[in-house]
């Protein structure tokens, strides 16, 4: 026997994923879908893992409940499990915990076959669900339902915790006190596909879970931890999610860690303010301009201004210290009429962290154009932050007066940021009708 083959897992059980339902707690199955294959999620995140569509069945002695559905190409693989332990007439609940198409692909077909059904989800699921629906949404059952909130099953219930933008502002948690299972939709989720499906029957997939949080719930981190408020006091065995590994080993444990994901470093106990300036440059006029503003932000008490070179940089690494920094400022040269990919790689990535209200500035060299720096600009303003000045443009190499211009650009940039000067926005529709 090839010793490799010594270490071989068998493949089947990860990818073909089980047969049927699969029992989760008393009265609980799993009916969800297995997706190996999938190695791009929401177009944004890289699933190496693949990931799994978690959709469960709850019966009670009054009536089933169905918890969210799955992507629909995977609804034959969702009916085959559904029929396994029930029948469609006797489907009285269905739960969208949130409304994402991958959660949502099989409701127009479930409402088809079980039109008596109540469909149960947030207020702000509503007019997603009639999006969905079209015409269907006006003979479906639609109630919403929120924090307090609960229906019943005879012998088991439901109730309902409402915990928006985790991830879209449709989403809510729901809670089956009977068996101590909380289902939490994409809250608690992993891309990672496993049709062992029990936190400690997989592998090890603590990346998956870190990278899932960091790619679709960091830039939510506050609500997420409103959420994590809410449902702690419930005394659950279990999380129930709707992507990856059931949580049931030590499910504390995977709150506790995300909650330490979405809690923000503390910054070092001090009044100081933090500059961040990043730069790229082709023949270090912009670099030039990047070191003047940096030394015009240092002569400001209380202020610490950090430069970095985002040539040849991953921009992973930086996104902790933007999240903790008061201001940010980037330069750019035009290049073809635009700012360089790196620097549009840095501004893709701030959608990951909360920057509303943080004080952005944009600078740059230029030839002729230079379109640079306002597009900059425009995307900083998106972001919502606050830019106090218009961005400093230099033809070609800068001068030493252009580069004194720099320095004073720097100080008033960290005086926003002190305090020391009255805050500022610029009004850049003002500025153009100039
Ligand atoms: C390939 C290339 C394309 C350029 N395209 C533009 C342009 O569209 N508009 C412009 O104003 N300057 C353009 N420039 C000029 C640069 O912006 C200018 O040389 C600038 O000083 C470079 O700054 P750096 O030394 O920080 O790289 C271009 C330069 C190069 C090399």
């Amino acid at each position: 026997m090839p010793s490799e083959a010594l270490h071989l897992r068998p493949a089947a059980p990860r990818t073909t994923g089980p047969e049927g339902a699969v029992p989760v707690a008393h009265g609980v199955h799993w009916i969800g879908a297995l997706d190996p294959g999938l190695r791009s999620f929401d177009v944004i995140l890289k699933t190496a893992n693949g990931t799994t569509y978690n959709s469960y069945l709850v019966r009670g002695t009054e009536g089933v409940a169905v918890i969210d559905t799955v992507k629909a190409e995977f609804a034959p693989a969702f009916f085959e499990r559904l029929e396994a332990v029930a029948r469609y007439d006797e489907i009285r609940y269905i739960v969208l915990n949130h409304l994402e198409p991958d959660h949502t692909g099989a409701v127009p077909e479930l409402i088809r076959r079980a039109p008596q059904a109540e469909i149960l989800l947030s207020p702000r699921g509503l007019p997603m669900l009639r999006a969905l629906l079209g015409e269907a949404f006006a003979t479906a059952q639609v109630k919403p339902v929120t924090t307090g909130h609960a229906v019943s099953l005879g012998n088991r219930s439901l109730a309902f915790f409402n915990t928006p933008y985790v991830h879209w502002p449709d989403t809510q948690c729901t809670w089956l006190p009977e068996e101590r299972v909380l289902f939490t939709c994409d809250l608690f989720g992993s891309h990672f596909c496993d049709g062992r499906l029990f936190e400690d029957r997989v592998d090890d997939f603590r990346h998956a879970f870190d990278n899932y949080f960091d790619r679709i719930m960091r830039p939510f981190r506050s609500f997420v931890i409103s959420a994590l408020d809410l449902i702690e006091p419930l005394d659950f065995a279990m999380i129930a999610p709707a992507h990856g590994p059931i949580l049931r080993a030590a499910p504390r444990d995977w709150l506790a860690r995300t909650r330490a994901l979405a809690t923000p470093r503390t910054k070092a106990e001090t009044a100081e303010k933090v500059l961040l300036i990043f730069y790229v440059s082709a023949y270090g006029a912009t670099a030039q301009l990047a070191q003047a503003i940096h030394d015009g932000a240092e002569e400001e008490e209380g202020v610490r201004v950090s430069l970095f070179d985002l040539e040849g940089a991953d921009i992973g690494p930086f996104l902790d210290l933007i999240e903790e920094a008061d201001g940010l400022a980037i330069g750019t040269p035009t290049i073809n009429g635009d700012a360089v990919r790196t620097v549009w790689d840095l501004l893709a990535r701030l959608v990951d962290i909360e920057t509303r209200g943080k004080m952005g500035a944009a600078f740059g060299s230029y030839g002729w154009s230079g379109e640079a720096v306002r597009l900059v600009e425009t995307r900083l303003q998106g972001l919502k932050m606050r830019l106090p000045e218009p961005g400093l443009r230099v033809k070609l190499h800068p001068s030493d007066e252009e580069l004194e211009e720099g320095r004073a650009f720097g100080r008033r940039l960290a005086q926003q940021l002190t305090g020391r000067a009255p805050p500022r926005e610029i009004d850049f529709a003002e500025l153009a009708a100039r």
